[in-house]
Protein backbone atom coordinates (compact mmCIF):
# COMPACT_ATOMS: atom_id res chain seq x y z
CA UNK A 1 0.00 0.00 0.00
CA UNK A 2 1.29 3.46 -0.79
CA UNK A 3 1.61 5.68 2.33
CA UNK A 4 1.39 9.45 1.49
CA UNK A 5 2.93 11.75 2.73
CA UNK A 6 1.71 15.01 2.22
CA UNK A 7 2.86 18.23 2.85
CA UNK A 8 0.13 20.13 5.84
CA UNK A 9 0.42 23.33 3.57
CA UNK A 10 -1.69 21.92 1.05
CA UNK A 11 -4.51 21.62 3.94
CA UNK A 12 -6.66 24.73 3.99
CA UNK A 13 -7.66 24.99 7.44
CA UNK A 14 -8.99 28.66 6.98
CA UNK A 15 -12.60 27.97 6.76
CA UNK A 16 -14.33 24.54 7.67
CA UNK A 17 -15.75 22.27 5.01
CA UNK A 18 -18.53 21.87 6.77
CA UNK A 19 -20.46 23.20 9.82
CA UNK A 20 -23.64 21.20 11.04
CA UNK A 21 -25.33 23.41 14.28
CA UNK A 22 -28.01 22.17 16.16
CA UNK A 23 -29.83 20.10 13.19
CA UNK A 24 -32.97 18.29 13.92
CA UNK A 25 -34.78 16.27 11.04
CA UNK A 26 -38.31 14.85 11.40
CA UNK A 27 -40.33 12.88 9.33
CA UNK A 28 -43.77 12.83 9.94
CA UNK A 29 -46.10 9.96 10.06
CA UNK A 30 -47.73 8.93 6.84
CA UNK A 31 -50.11 7.11 8.83
CA UNK A 32 -52.71 8.55 11.13
CA UNK A 33 -51.65 6.97 14.62
CA UNK A 34 -47.64 6.20 13.93
CA UNK A 35 -45.22 8.33 15.41
CA UNK A 36 -43.36 10.64 13.52
CA UNK A 37 -39.43 9.79 13.52
CA UNK A 38 -36.99 12.05 15.00
CA UNK A 39 -34.35 11.12 12.05
CA UNK A 40 -31.83 13.84 13.74
CA UNK A 41 -31.98 15.49 17.05
CA UNK A 42 -29.63 18.51 17.58
CA UNK A 43 -27.06 17.45 15.87
CA UNK A 44 -23.60 19.24 15.46
CA UNK A 45 -20.57 18.90 13.70
CA UNK A 46 -17.73 20.12 12.17
CA UNK A 47 -15.45 18.93 9.39
CA UNK A 48 -12.15 20.84 9.19
CA UNK A 49 -10.79 21.71 5.57
CA UNK A 50 -8.36 18.56 4.83
CA UNK A 51 -10.49 16.28 7.42
CA UNK A 52 -11.70 12.58 7.05
CA UNK A 53 -14.22 12.42 8.61
CA UNK A 54 -16.68 9.00 8.69
CA UNK A 55 -20.45 8.37 10.12
CA UNK A 56 -20.54 5.08 11.36
CA UNK A 57 -23.82 3.61 13.60
CA UNK A 58 -26.61 1.10 13.55
CA UNK A 59 -29.26 1.03 10.62
CA UNK A 60 -31.53 4.03 11.08
CA UNK A 61 -29.61 6.05 13.12
CA UNK A 62 -29.72 8.98 10.60
CA UNK A 63 -26.09 8.99 8.59
CA UNK A 64 -27.78 9.19 5.16
CA UNK A 65 -29.73 12.12 6.41
CA UNK A 66 -27.36 13.97 7.96
CA UNK A 67 -25.46 13.95 4.53
CA UNK A 68 -28.57 14.62 2.96
CA UNK A 69 -28.40 17.71 4.57
CA UNK A 70 -24.97 18.83 3.95
CA UNK A 71 -25.82 18.11 0.35
CA UNK A 72 -28.67 20.28 0.27
CA UNK A 73 -31.02 16.90 -1.01
CA UNK A 74 -32.80 17.16 2.06
CA UNK A 75 -33.23 20.56 4.36
CA UNK A 76 -33.45 20.62 8.55
CA UNK A 77 -36.38 21.71 10.63
CA UNK A 78 -33.76 23.48 12.91
CA UNK A 79 -30.60 24.12 12.66
CA UNK A 80 -28.19 24.80 10.37
CA UNK A 81 -25.91 23.91 7.46
CA UNK A 82 -22.50 25.36 6.00
CA UNK A 83 -20.25 24.03 3.81
CA UNK A 84 -17.33 26.20 2.86
CA UNK A 85 -18.80 29.26 4.60
CA UNK A 86 -21.67 29.08 2.22
CA UNK A 87 -25.03 27.86 3.02
CA UNK A 88 -25.75 23.87 1.99
CA UNK A 89 -27.81 25.91 -0.83
CA UNK A 90 -25.62 27.99 -2.10
CA UNK A 91 -22.98 24.76 -2.50
CA UNK A 92 -24.64 22.94 -4.32
CA UNK A 93 -26.09 25.07 -6.65
CA UNK A 94 -21.79 25.94 -7.00
CA UNK A 95 -21.41 22.49 -7.09
CA UNK A 96 -18.36 22.97 -4.30
CA UNK A 97 -18.03 19.02 -3.88
CA UNK A 98 -18.43 15.84 -5.42
CA UNK A 99 -21.22 13.39 -4.30
CA UNK A 100 -21.29 9.42 -4.15
CA UNK A 101 -23.92 7.62 -3.16
CA UNK A 102 -25.12 4.23 -2.36
CA UNK A 103 -27.20 4.52 -5.70
CA UNK A 104 -25.03 5.45 -8.03
CA UNK A 105 -27.14 7.56 -9.56
CA UNK A 106 -26.12 6.89 -13.23
CA UNK A 107 -27.93 8.72 -16.08
CA UNK A 108 -28.69 5.29 -18.43
CA UNK A 109 -28.09 7.29 -21.91
CA UNK A 110 -24.76 8.24 -21.02
CA UNK A 111 -21.69 5.58 -21.19
CA UNK A 112 -19.44 5.19 -18.64
CA UNK A 113 -17.32 7.85 -20.31
CA UNK A 114 -19.87 10.82 -20.68
CA UNK A 115 -21.18 9.80 -17.42
CA UNK A 116 -17.92 10.76 -15.64
CA UNK A 117 -17.17 13.61 -18.13
CA UNK A 118 -20.62 15.14 -17.15
CA UNK A 119 -19.60 17.44 -14.17
CA UNK A 120 -16.18 18.68 -16.41
CA UNK A 121 -18.67 19.65 -19.67
CA UNK A 122 -20.79 21.02 -16.90
CA UNK A 123 -18.17 23.16 -15.78
CA UNK A 124 -16.10 23.59 -18.57
CA UNK A 125 -13.05 24.47 -17.26
CA UNK A 126 -10.47 26.54 -19.68
CA UNK A 127 -7.23 24.45 -21.42
CA UNK A 128 -8.67 21.09 -19.39
CA UNK A 129 -8.45 18.22 -21.73
CA UNK A 130 -12.02 16.73 -20.63
CA UNK A 131 -10.97 13.30 -22.87
CA UNK A 132 -7.51 12.69 -21.44
CA UNK A 133 -9.17 13.69 -17.69
CA UNK A 134 -11.74 11.23 -18.27
CA UNK A 135 -8.97 8.48 -19.50
CA UNK A 136 -7.38 9.02 -16.48
CA UNK A 137 -10.10 8.90 -13.48
CA UNK A 138 -11.57 5.62 -15.76
CA UNK A 139 -8.05 3.63 -15.16
CA UNK A 140 -8.31 4.89 -11.70
CA UNK A 141 -11.21 3.04 -10.99
CA UNK A 142 -10.18 0.04 -13.24
CA UNK A 143 -13.18 0.56 -16.02
CA UNK A 144 -10.60 0.91 -18.48
CA UNK A 145 -12.12 -1.87 -20.85
CA UNK A 146 -15.72 -0.41 -20.33
CA UNK A 147 -15.38 3.17 -21.37
CA UNK A 148 -18.11 2.82 -23.43
CA UNK A 149 -20.41 0.59 -21.80
CA UNK A 150 -23.64 1.70 -20.67
CA UNK A 151 -24.58 1.62 -16.98
CA UNK A 152 -26.83 -1.18 -17.60
CA UNK A 153 -24.20 -2.81 -19.01
CA UNK A 154 -22.21 -2.95 -15.69
CA UNK A 155 -22.41 -4.53 -12.34
CA UNK A 156 -23.73 -2.66 -8.86
CA UNK A 157 -20.02 -2.72 -7.89
CA UNK A 158 -18.96 -0.96 -11.23
CA UNK A 159 -21.40 1.50 -11.19
CA UNK A 160 -20.62 2.69 -8.03
CA UNK A 161 -16.73 2.68 -9.40
CA UNK A 162 -18.23 5.16 -12.03
CA UNK A 163 -19.72 7.30 -9.95
CA UNK A 164 -16.83 7.46 -7.55
CA UNK A 165 -14.54 8.80 -10.81
CA UNK A 166 -17.38 11.14 -11.64
CA UNK A 167 -17.52 12.31 -7.71
CA UNK A 168 -13.53 12.96 -8.42
CA UNK A 169 -13.50 14.67 -11.60
CA UNK A 170 -12.98 18.20 -10.57
CA UNK A 171 -10.90 17.33 -7.51
CA UNK A 172 -13.24 18.62 -5.26
CA UNK A 173 -12.63 19.97 -1.85
CA UNK A 174 -14.89 18.24 -0.34
CA UNK A 175 -16.49 14.51 -0.84
CA UNK A 176 -19.82 13.35 0.70
CA UNK A 177 -19.98 9.20 0.41
CA UNK A 178 -22.54 7.58 1.50
CA UNK A 179 -21.48 3.71 1.43
CA UNK A 180 -19.98 3.78 -1.73
CA UNK A 181 -17.47 0.58 -1.66
CA UNK A 182 -20.60 -1.34 -0.16
CA UNK A 183 -21.25 -3.07 -3.29
CA UNK A 184 -17.38 -3.77 -3.98
CA UNK A 185 -15.44 -7.15 -3.22
CA UNK A 186 -13.58 -7.20 -0.89
CA UNK A 187 -10.23 -6.75 -2.86
CA UNK A 188 -11.10 -3.59 -5.05
CA UNK A 189 -13.32 -2.12 -1.98
CA UNK A 190 -9.16 -1.94 -0.10
CA UNK A 191 -7.79 -0.86 -3.40
CA UNK A 192 -10.33 1.78 -3.78
CA UNK A 193 -10.06 2.70 -0.36
CA UNK A 194 -6.77 3.13 -0.78
CA UNK A 195 -6.80 5.06 -3.81
CA UNK A 196 -9.11 7.38 -2.19
CA UNK A 197 -7.11 8.33 0.27
CA UNK A 198 -4.51 9.11 -1.71
CA UNK A 199 -6.27 11.18 -4.16
CA UNK A 200 -7.54 13.24 -0.62
CA UNK A 201 -3.99 13.74 0.18
CA UNK A 202 -3.22 15.30 -2.88
CA UNK A 203 -6.05 17.48 -3.47
CA UNK A 204 -6.48 18.15 0.05
CA UNK A 205 -10.00 17.37 -0.01
CA UNK A 206 -12.25 16.83 3.02
CA UNK A 207 -14.56 13.70 3.26
CA UNK A 208 -18.04 12.70 4.70
CA UNK A 209 -18.02 9.24 4.70
CA UNK A 210 -21.18 7.45 5.75
CA UNK A 211 -20.01 3.36 6.21
CA UNK A 212 -21.01 -0.03 8.28
CA UNK A 213 -17.86 -0.99 8.13
CA UNK A 214 -15.72 -0.13 11.39
CA UNK A 215 -12.33 -1.54 10.24
CA UNK A 216 -12.89 0.64 6.83
CA UNK A 217 -14.22 3.99 9.25
CA UNK A 218 -10.77 3.42 11.30
CA UNK A 219 -8.94 2.71 8.03
CA UNK A 220 -9.89 6.18 6.40
CA UNK A 221 -10.63 8.84 9.08
CA UNK A 222 -9.09 11.47 11.70
CA UNK A 223 -12.60 11.11 13.26
CA UNK A 224 -15.30 8.74 13.58
CA UNK A 225 -18.83 10.24 14.33
CA UNK A 226 -20.70 7.64 16.06
CA UNK A 227 -24.38 8.08 16.24
CA UNK A 228 -27.16 6.46 18.08
CA UNK A 229 -30.79 6.15 16.63
CA UNK A 230 -34.51 6.90 17.86
CA UNK A 231 -33.45 9.95 18.01
CA UNK A 232 -30.81 10.37 15.50
CA UNK A 233 -28.06 11.72 18.03
CA UNK A 234 -24.07 12.19 17.63
CA UNK A 235 -23.47 9.77 20.45
CA UNK A 236 -19.44 9.86 20.62
CA UNK A 237 -16.40 11.24 18.33
CA UNK A 238 -13.65 9.01 18.29
CA UNK A 239 -10.30 10.54 17.32
CA UNK A 240 -7.73 8.83 15.35
CA UNK A 241 -4.49 8.63 16.81
CA UNK A 242 -3.13 9.88 13.18
CA UNK A 243 -5.80 13.02 13.59
CA UNK A 244 -4.19 16.22 12.41
CA UNK A 245 -1.74 14.15 10.47
CA UNK A 246 -2.50 14.98 6.30
CA UNK A 247 -5.15 12.54 5.47
CA UNK A 248 -3.65 8.91 4.33
CA UNK A 249 -0.32 9.45 6.21
CA UNK A 250 0.43 6.65 7.95
CA UNK A 251 -2.76 4.41 7.10
CA UNK A 252 -1.94 1.25 7.87
CA UNK A 253 -4.39 -1.75 8.45
CA UNK A 254 -3.42 -3.82 10.78
CA UNK A 255 -0.99 -1.93 13.46
CA UNK A 256 -1.43 -1.49 16.85
CA UNK A 257 -3.03 2.18 16.32
CA UNK A 258 -5.46 0.55 13.91
CA UNK A 259 -6.75 -1.96 16.20
CA UNK A 260 -6.84 0.41 18.49
CA UNK A 261 -9.15 2.84 16.89
CA UNK A 262 -11.41 -0.40 16.07
CA UNK A 263 -11.47 -1.31 19.59
CA UNK A 264 -12.76 2.61 20.78
CA UNK A 265 -15.17 2.29 18.10
CA UNK A 266 -16.58 -0.48 18.88
CA UNK A 267 -16.61 0.27 22.61
CA UNK A 268 -18.74 3.41 21.99
CA UNK A 269 -21.34 1.67 19.22
CA UNK A 270 -22.16 -1.28 21.55
CA UNK A 271 -22.28 0.85 24.55
CA UNK A 272 -25.94 0.99 24.84
CA UNK A 273 -28.83 -1.16 23.59
CA UNK A 274 -28.81 -3.01 20.42
CA UNK A 275 -26.51 -0.23 19.44
CA UNK A 276 -24.24 -2.25 16.95
CA UNK A 277 -27.22 -3.68 14.66
CA UNK A 278 -26.43 -3.21 10.97
CA UNK A 279 -22.56 -2.77 11.71
CA UNK A 280 -20.24 -4.76 10.26
CA UNK A 281 -16.96 -5.83 11.96
CA UNK A 282 -15.34 -6.37 8.40
N1 LIG B 1 -37.85 10.57 3.35
C1 LIG B 1 -38.12 9.97 4.51
N2 LIG B 1 -39.39 9.87 4.97
C2 LIG B 1 -39.66 9.28 6.14
N3 LIG B 1 -38.72 8.76 6.96
C3 LIG B 1 -37.45 8.82 6.55
C4 LIG B 1 -37.07 9.42 5.32
N4 LIG B 1 -35.73 9.32 5.19
C5 LIG B 1 -35.29 8.70 6.29
N5 LIG B 1 -36.32 8.38 7.11
C6 LIG B 1 -36.22 7.73 8.42
O1 LIG B 1 -35.23 8.41 9.16
C7 LIG B 1 -34.43 7.49 9.91
C8 LIG B 1 -32.99 7.67 9.54
O2 LIG B 1 -32.81 7.18 8.21
P1 LIG B 1 -31.38 7.19 7.50
O3 LIG B 1 -31.57 6.65 6.14
O4 LIG B 1 -30.76 8.51 7.63
O5 LIG B 1 -30.58 6.16 8.41
P2 LIG B 1 -29.16 5.51 8.16
O6 LIG B 1 -28.41 5.61 9.45
O7 LIG B 1 -28.49 6.09 6.98
O8 LIG B 1 -29.59 4.00 7.89
P3 LIG B 1 -28.84 2.83 7.06
O9 LIG B 1 -27.57 2.56 7.80
O10 LIG B 1 -29.78 1.69 7.16
O11 LIG B 1 -28.63 3.31 5.66
C9 LIG B 1 -34.99 6.10 9.62
O12 LIG B 1 -35.88 5.74 10.66
C10 LIG B 1 -35.73 6.29 8.32
O13 LIG B 1 -36.82 5.40 8.23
Amino acid sequence: MTIIIDTPERLDTTTDAVSVDGVTRIFSARKRGAADVVALSDVSLTVHAGEFVSLIGPSGCGKSTLLRQIADLDQPDAGSVSVFGKTARRARLDQDYGIAFQQAGLLPWRTVSQNIALPLQMHRERGLDVAARVRELIELVGLGDFADRYPDQLSGGMQQRVAIARSLARNPKLLLMDEPFGALDEMTRERMQSELLRICGETGAAVVFVTHSIPEAVFLSHRVVVMSPRPGRVKEVVVMERAGAPVGSDAVRDDAAFFRGVTAVREALHDGAAAGQGVENR
